[in-house]
């Protein structure tokens, strides 16, 4: 649909669902969902032609990847192993600093031996000699699971596919080996499992996701640019500080000098006269620092702020993304 709305993915259940609702809540987009907890489709308050749609996490990544979807909030875990191709279907726009889990290879403590994924070739050769069968891996993320043990140069084994509670299968015996994600590590302890030294296979949090192959017509990208917008706006404003000032009335505070070496811009430009307000903007990292440069240059009533909001005539997020599209 060239004038179609432009399809917003999020996810309906599980551990995003809270956060995407409050990461948009955050940018001043406020989701509007349907009649009931049961309806899937809704809105952006006071943004037109965006359709929300409320999928699982696997689901998003899927509509993206086909372009039933324009964006949407998933794990990078799952962008990875279920495009063939994610590079050329979807643009990850920003990780959004929540749903963090590491996707690994854990085998059973009781192998002290076996540390490292080259320990895994003796595993396997010793158990088709024994018991005449190769190693089992059990897994959902079956196709970063073959491309990990194909860099690390393990063929012989075969892949069980999972559909949940996948650290039980080495003790119910359906696996010897498995690979899952983690976050605290807990699931993997109580099942007496330990992760290779480098059996790392991704570490994955929720991302904005774009896709590349949707249709893009003139009111989906209107849409892009409002959302994306204030998206960009809040997280500019998150990492930035506000610091108001008073030019002092004499000596000379070299205001462009100790805003480069800061980092810091003067979003209203330079102060006309002696006393007037000095307006910086600086990271976050930066705000002492440079305060104390400032008192030391005489500067009176330095205060510093949060905002909300720092809206640019650039956005890092939408020029990207356009690029892409062409
Ligand atoms: N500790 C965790 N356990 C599971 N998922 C996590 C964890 N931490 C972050 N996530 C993220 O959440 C995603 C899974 O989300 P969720 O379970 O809601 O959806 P799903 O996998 O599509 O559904 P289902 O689990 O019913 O198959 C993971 O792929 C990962 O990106
Ligand atoms: O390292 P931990 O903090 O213990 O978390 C990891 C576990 O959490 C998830 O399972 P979940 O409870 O979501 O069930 P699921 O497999 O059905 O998604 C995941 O699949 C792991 O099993
Ligand atoms: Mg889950």
């Amino acid at each position: 649909m060239p004038n179609g709305p432009l399809v917003l993915a999020v996810p309906s259940k599980g551990r995003l669902q809270e956060n995407a609702s409050a990461f948009f809540a955050r940018a001043g987009l406020k989701l509007a969902q349907g009649a009931g907890a049961r309806d899937y489709r809704g809105k952006l308050v006071g943004v037109p032609d965006v359709e929300v749609r409320y999928l699982s996490a696997s689901e998003i990544a899927n509509q993206l990847a086909s372009g039933t979807a324009h964006l949407g909030v998933t794990g990078e875990d799952l962008i990875r192993e279920s495009l063939p191709d994610a590079r050329g279907q979807v643009e990850l726009l920003t990780p959004l600093g929540f749903g963090q889990a590491t996707v690994v290879v854990a085998v059973p403590q009781a192998w002290i031996d076996v540390r490292a994924m080259t320990d895994l070739d003796e595993v396997a050769a010793e158990l088709r000699i024994r018991h005449g069968r190769r190693l089992r891996i059990a897994t959902k993320y079956v196709n970063l699971t073959r491309r990990f043990f194909a860099e690390h140069g393990v063929a012989d084994y075969r892949i069980v596919e999972s559909l949940g509670a996948t650290e039980g299968a080495p003790a119910s015996g359906s696996s010897e080996i498995i690979v899952d994600i983690t976050t605290t590590g807990a699931t993997l302890a109580a099942n007496a499992l330990k992760i290779l030294d480098d059996g790392i296979i991704l570490r994955s949090e929720a991302n904005l996701v774009a896709s590349l192959t949707a249709s893009w017509g003139q009111s989906q990208k209107k849409a892009l640019r409002t959302v994306l917008g204030r998206i960009a706006a809040e997280e500019r404003a998150r990492l930035t500080r506000e610091i108001r000032a008073a030019m002092p009335q004499d000596g000379n505070l070299d205001l462009a000098g100790i805003s480069a070496l800061h980092d810091a811009q003067l979003p209203y430009g330079m102060p006309e006269h002696r006393g007037a307000e000095i307006v910086l903007h600086c990271p976050v990292d930066a705000t002492f620092d440079l305060v104390d440069d400032l008192v030391k240059s005489g500067a009176s009533a330095v205060s510093v702020r949060r905002i909300d909001y720092a809206f640019g005539a650039d956005n890092p997020l939408i020029d990207r993304l356009l690029a892409r599209l062409g």
